[in-house]
């Protein structure tokens, strides 16, 4: 579900917000939505890998940031809203069905011109939260997609510079090369950016319907990205708004893929790395 700025400004005292922090998380300390509480988005990863959280370690991120399992949760992060993205299809997973990802953000809470808060960090009272086992259906591992490349349809949500080739990081993650540029093979380059307005809402249903009015209902459809968050706003445009049932995210992404030896890549340029 997205929640409108207006919607969450109206109900702020029934909600659990929660900033997706990124690093460095200045952003939340100099001002943040009222009552919003910061939580990191590795704290959803497992602490020695890129691999998810387990139960037991969701649990107690969840429950320290006092929610409780009926809570409504609604999500906004930084980096245009990716990470709010990525978090909602992590909190799916284990089972956080009452969840939401605030439309447009943070940008466009202060654009609308309302009220935050930079008096500290957020604490709330501890809660006794239980993640469930999660259900990964909607994820996909490297060695099944290449054991069956041809079946899938293929989205990359990286930018067009990216895809072809023309560099393996967007600016703000210069720093994570990978050992490869381009994409996989077959992959169709649809640019997240392409599924936001200005203000970074997500477009409007008629206009995501035209966006991907190349899909046909039966595809199974895979999205990528680099780490999986860009990817995150596609899988959500396309199976929660669109309602596609067979859409998986390659979480593992251009991170994982463009450092493989012998894996297919395509590229649009020559090799430049
Ligand atoms: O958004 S990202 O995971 O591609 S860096």
């Amino acid at each position: 579900m997205l929640v409108s700025v207006e919607w969450l400004n109206n109900n702020l005292k029934d909600v659990k917000v929660v900033e997706i922090g990124y690093n460095p998380q200045i952003n939340y300390y100099e001002g943040h939505i009222p009552g919003a509480v910061l939580i990191n988005w590795r704290d959803f990863l497992d602490d020695n890998s890129r691999d998810f959280a387990s139960p037991g370690k969701l649990s107690k991120v969840l429950g320290n940031a006092g929610i409780n399992n009926d809570d409504l949760i609604v999500l906004y992060s930084e980096m245009n809203n990716r990470y709010a993205f990525y978090v909602y299809w992590i909190l799916k997973a284990y089972g956080h069905s009452n969840l939401a990802v605030l439309n447009g953000g943070i940008y466009k809470w202060l654009k609308e011109g309302y009220p935050i808060e930079s008096d500290g960090v957020v604490v709330n009272k501890k809660s006794e939260y239980k993640a469930r086992k999660p259900d990964w259906s909607s994820r996909i591992l490297v060695w099944e997609l290449l054991s069956k490349l041809k079946e899938f349809v293929l989205i990359d949500s990286r930018s067009k510079e990216e895809y072809d080739g023309l560099t393996t990081a967007p600016p703000e993650h210069k720093c994570e090369q990978t050992q490869m540029s381009g994409h996989i093979p077959g992959a169709k380059n649809i640019p997240w950016t392409i599924l936001l307005n200005e203000d970074e809402t997500m477009k409007s249903r008629d206009e995501l319907e035209r966006i991907f009015s190349w899909l046909s209902k039966e595809d199974k459809i895979v999205v990528y990205c680099r780490t999986g968050a860009r990817a995150s706003v596609a899988w959500y445009a396309l199976k929660e708004v669109l309602g596609f049932k067979l859409v998986r995210l390659y979480d593992g992404s251009w991170v994982e893929y463009g450092n493989m030896v012998g894996v297919p890549v395509e590229k649009s340029v020559s090799d430049r790395f």
